[in-house]
């Protein structure tokens, strides 16, 4: 065995077949179970994707109308888990308390082992349902405020932006809200996801899955970078800072949080549906400056390295825009990611395989005592 035998990374390597969605680097396009992730994002709720990528296809308008209700019946935060979350100190970070009031509603659930169809469905419905409260309510105790109770006339997205902010912000919000979560729903393979399924081709449940894959997207190289650019921008600061603070970020050796990814090399699909949503609250809110920073930064990087932005990249300020606290941007991808790992946890169980590849030995060689 060489080196070029071992794919550190699993770097190329096609483990598995999957018809949840399609990354082509090539075309630099998105599919969910078949359609454009752009044209999703321009004329579906959240509702109607979550549904797409769980069942494969689109609701019609009564089964939109069912699937809404499910969704609606269990937003309220469960009082088992805010007592939970009130026994974490502030001090966790965000997607620790959620990783942890996750695994709480797993335990809670009498019915966590059971794996058929119908129950897995229902868990990951009640994971996507449950976790908006729990982002919310933990964004408010950490500023002092009180918990919100949700409002079942409102849509997804409108309502998890009044359970933080306590009001209904306006429609350019709750739109470029909506695109973020459809944008962020689903990526094959990725690390959270594949982390995911190996957990569930041990035959683990489907809670510990999910678990798993909140702890994977943590990390600043996968979904943690959504926060890390947002500490970018304030390190920088203005526009005109942005190509001295890159040229010493990389004389310093550091990665640029938001740039590069492991399959697109040529852009990320998502990044120019998620801009357009950015620059129309940069609009909204009349913040030109956020604008000129991201410019700047990625000018400065492409030029400089020639790697683009991925969709952590125009995320970050558009959280950061819409009043979300830096903390809380990777439990919003936690969010809208929950309904990507079910599909692939459902996928992985009904056509199940081990998945345990092998190491090449580099230890000392057999020794005695
Ligand atoms: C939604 C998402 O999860 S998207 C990903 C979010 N993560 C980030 O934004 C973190 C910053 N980006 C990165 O660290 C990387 O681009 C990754 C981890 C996303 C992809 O990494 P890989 O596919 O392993 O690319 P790899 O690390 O081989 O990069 C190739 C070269 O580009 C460099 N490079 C890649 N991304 C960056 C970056 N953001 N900043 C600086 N240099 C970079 C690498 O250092 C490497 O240089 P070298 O050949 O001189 O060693
Ligand atoms: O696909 C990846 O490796 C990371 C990513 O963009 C995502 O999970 O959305």
């Amino acid at each position: 065995m060489t080196d070029t035998d071992i794919k550190k990374g699993l770097a190329g390597v096609v483990v598995d077949y999957t018809a949840v969605s399609k990354v082509n680097p090539e075309t630099n396009s998105l599919l969910y179970r078949g359609y454009p992730v752009q044209e999703l994002a321009a004329n579906c709720s959240f509702e109607q994707v979550a549904y797409l990528l769980w069942r494969g296809e689109l609701p019609t308008d009564a089964a939109l109308q069912e699937f809404e209700d499910v969704e609606r019946g269990q937003r309220a935060l469960d009082d088992n888990v805010k007592a939970v979350v009130d026994l974490i100190p502030m001090t966790a970070h965000p997607m620790d308390v959620l990783r942890t009031a996750v695994s709480a509603i797993g335990a809670t659930d009498p019915e966590a082992e059971l794996a058929t169809e119908e129950s897995s469905l229902n868990k990951a419905a009640r994971l996507y349902a449950q976790i908006p409260a729990i982002v919310a309510y933990d964004q408010r105790r950490r500023r002092g405020e009180d918990l919100v109770p949700p409002r079942d006339d409102l849509g997804y997205s409108a309502n998890f932006l009044y359970m933080t902010f306590g009001e209904v912000p306006a429609d350019e919000v709750v739109e470029a809200f909506n695109v973020s979560i459809i944008l962020y729903a689903e990526h094959s393979f990725n690390a959270s996801t594949f982390t995911a399924r190996v957990i569930t081709s041990t035959l683990s449940d489907l809670y510990s899955a999910v678990v798993g894959g909140i702890g994977a997207l943590k990390g600043a190289l996968h979904g943690g970078a959504n926060e890390a650019v947002m500490h970018t921008f304030d390190e920088i600061g203005t526009a005109d800072k942005a190509e001295a603070w890159l040229e010493q970020a990389l004389a310093e050796k550091r990665k640029i949080m938001g740039f590069g990814h492991r399959v697109y090399k040529n852009g990320d699909s998502r990044v120019p549906t998620m801009k357009a949503a950015l620059e129309k609250l940069v609009t909204y809110y009349n913040r030109p400056d956020t604008l000129e920073l991201y410019n700047s930064l990625e000018e400065a990087m492409v030029s400089r390295k020639n790697i683009k932005p991925n969709l952590d990249y125009p995320s970050g300020p558009a959280y950061n825009l819409m009043g979300f606290d830096t903390l809380t941007f990777t439990p919003l991808f936690v969010a809208a990611r929950v309904v990507g790992w079910t599909a692939h946890i459902m996928e992985q169980a009904a056509s199940n395989a081990l998945i345990r590849p092998l190491s090449e030995y580099n230890g000392p060689d057999e020794r005695h005592l």
